[in-house]
């Protein structure tokens, strides 16, 4: 697939109809969107952008509008950036995990940590959705993904205000509450703490838990609690005999690898470096399974947070700093489900042709 992003417009109801599989061409013009706080970037491959169009370019945008294309809206939540496909029409993802990783690739392609399908609810649902790593990979959930899916359902079905909806994933229900001020608000659901379920092959230390296990990468002997949110985490707050991280210093394409393909977690993990900044904010960076390196992980703040809890590190409510921004978390005991709230918004819109 070579991608080839032509559509934009002014309001996002063109970009919902460009979304659609009977979108209209259009030239390629810079947003913004409702609702979003930052300056809106161009849409990808912005090569015609005169007003009228000349022949040749209407020509070219028009035989490439008139082949099979991809719609999409490009999203991010702190950083944590998405493609999202509007699938409403079929339970069939409309790319390929092949397809995904090269679209996801940041120089050969629009470039994302993921892509993330809006399909018709199940389970009783109001939607389901389904998500592909960058590596092509697919998860059970997606913390930052979750947020931007409920802002692009909000748009699509043309809905303001304050909404919530029931969310088919592979981790189960999930509930995000779209809140007056456009941040959103996910019930995530309870953490599981039984290795086998998380999975670990690592042995439970604590009440069936795996907390503060030790884990040997690189030499070094790194105390771990491990948390599955649906899908497997492993955090860390630093290694035998080191002083507490300081997760700046980390040299994380280094390391993060290593956690991830450690033989203690078959499906592999995702894992998260954490600094105690005080008991009710922590600091973390992480490494993705199937996506490296990314600016924010909601289902890892969310870890973050419970092994905090676990270990006696911190309170049940935390301000969580991931590089691309904060997210509020808590992990409460009355239903001990964990709570994540943060921003999401639409960047671009665009699409590439088959
Ligand atoms: N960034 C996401 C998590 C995406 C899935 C993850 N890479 C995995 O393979 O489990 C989040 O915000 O939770």
């Amino acid at each position: 697939m070579s991608p080839a992003a032509t559509a934009a417009a002014t309001s996002f109801a063109a970009a919902a109809a460009a979304a659609a599989p009977t979108a209209p061409s259009r030239g390629c013009v810079s947003l913004p969107f409702r609702g979003g706080s930052r300056a809106p970037r161009r849409a990808v491959a912005s090569m015609a952008v005169s007003t009228p169009r000349s022949a040749a370019a209407a020509s070219f945008l028009e035989r490439r509008e008139s082949e099979r294309a991809l719609h999409f809206v490009k999203y991010q939540g702190l950083g944590n950036d998405f493609i999202m496909v509007d699938n409403r029409d079929s339970s069939e993802p409309k790319v390929t995990p092949e397809e995904a990783s090269k679209l996801c690739d940041r120089n050969f392609g629009i470039g994302a940590d993921g892509v993330i399908f809006v399909m018709p609810g199940s389970n009783g649902a109001d939607y389901t959705m389904r998500i592909f790593n960058s590596d092509g990979s697919e998860p059970e959930m997606c913390g930052n993904g979750v947020r931007c899916f409920a802002r692009f359902i909000a748009e699509l079905e043309n809905l303001q205000g304050t909404h919530s909806f029931t969310i088919h994933t592979g981790a189960g229900l999930i509930i995000p509450e779209i809140q007056s001020d456009g941040q959103v608000k996910v019930d995530m659901g309870e953490p599981i703490l039984s290795g086998p379920d998380i999975p670990t092959k690592l042995l439970a230390t604590k009440n069936k838990a795996v907390v503060q296990a030790e884990l040997e990468v690189e030499g070094l002997t790194w105390h771990v609690t491990c948390v599955s949110m649906g899908n497997p985490h492993c955090v860390t707050f630093g290694a035998k005999d080191l002083k507490a991280l300081q997760v700046d210093d980390l040299k994380l394409s280094e390391i993060g690898p290593k956690f991830e393909h450690h033989e203690m977690f078959p499906a592999r993990t995702n894992t998260e470096f954490v600094q105690v900044l005080s008991r009710s904010h922590l600091k973390m960076r992480v490494w993705e399974r199937g996506a490296g390196a990314t600016l924010a992980c909601g289902t890892g703040a969310c870890a973050v947070v419970v092994a905090a809890v676990l270990e006696g590190r911190a309170e049940r409510k935390c301000v969580v700093d991931l590089p691309g921004g904060p997210l509020e978390i808590e992990w409460r005991e009355d239903d001990n489900h964990v709570y994540m709230t943060g921003p999401a918004e639409a960047v671009f819109y665009g699409s590439v042709v088959h």
